[in-house]
């Protein structure tokens, strides 16, 4: 899943993107790299960045959808707004990520449910702006999976079918960088919940501080080979999908990957 921020802010590459025809042409670039879905974003969701209007969103990523899915990729929407959700899956998408998981708006699992859409539930606790302040955990593995399993019961409630669901742990929102990693190393229990696990570990700032040079945290785009890494450590305990910025070379470490793993 290729990471395509059309945002001015967003943490690691805001504001590249914000004219439409540079976020198709890239957009199309990760897919030719060989991304299998762009994941389109309107809102930046950087840990205490504020909310854009739905307005907003909607200009900034819409048409984008539906130039990506007219020039055939595929196309996942990264909102945590309905309206924003309805509109992306009218200009072509047919995944919902909804960093949110379902809780920022009542209407997103029923929209998703009447309208057959795939649904990434991350695991959320607050909108980016107040996230630090909800970072308590006793254990943050099975906290994690019994939150993620509330959604999931919400989704399925709601009408949105077994097959349509995907869940993801949500590094770095209301987590900490002990958490992240923990969860990174125990993606197996969220993979138990039985659905299919997206893993979203690229350039944030966990591994910034993990590479720290006298204090200061590696800049996120100096990032990608330890979410490389990262990724390899993803495939091993069987994600479904990572999201990423650099998508060739994580194409790459991905063949190498199942090349070993044919090898054994
Ligand atoms: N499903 C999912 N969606 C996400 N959207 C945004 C960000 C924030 O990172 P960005 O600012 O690089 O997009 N992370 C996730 C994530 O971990 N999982």
């Amino acid at each position: 899943m290729g990471v395509l921020n059309v945002t001015p802010d967003s943490f690691s590459d805001g504001g590249a993107y914000v004219d439409p025809s540079i976020a198709v042409a890239y957009g199309l670039a990760m897919r030719s790299a060989g991304a299998d879905i762009i994941d389109v974003g309107g809102e930046s969701t950087r840990p205490g960045s504020g909310r854009v209007d739905a307005v907003t969103e909607m200009a900034r990523t819409v048409e984008v959808v539906r130039q990506l899915t007219a020039a055939g990729a595929r196309v996942s929407i990264d909102t945590s707004r309905a309206a924003v959700a309805e509109a992306a899956i009218g200009a072509g998408a047919d995944i919902v990520n909804d960093v949110s998981g379902g809780l920022a708006d009542p209407d997103m699992l029923p929209l998703v449910a009447g309208t057959g859409v795939r649904v990434v539930l991350m695991h959320w606790r607050a909108h980016s702006a107040t996230m630090a302040d909800h970072a308590e955990y006793g254990d943050v593995v099975a906290e994690v999976v019994d939150e993620l399993a509330e959604r999931v019961a919400a989704a399925k409630t709601a009408g949105v079918a077994d097959d349509r669901i995907i869940v993801d742990p949500g590094l770095g929102f209301a987590k900490r960088a002990g958490h992240n990693w923990t969860l990174s190393a125990h993606l197996d229990r969220i993979k138990a919940l039985g659905y299919p696990v997206l893993f979203g570990a690229s350039r944030k700032s966990y591994l910034g501080a993990l590479l720290a040079v006298d204090g200061t945290p590696r800049p996120a785009v100096e990032r990608d080979a330890a979410t490389l890494a990262t990724s390899m450590l993803a495939f091993e305990q069987g994600v479904w999908g990572v999201r990423v910025h650099q998508v060739r070379d994580t194409v790459d470490a991905l063949a190498v990957w199942q090349a070993t793993r044919r090898a054994r």
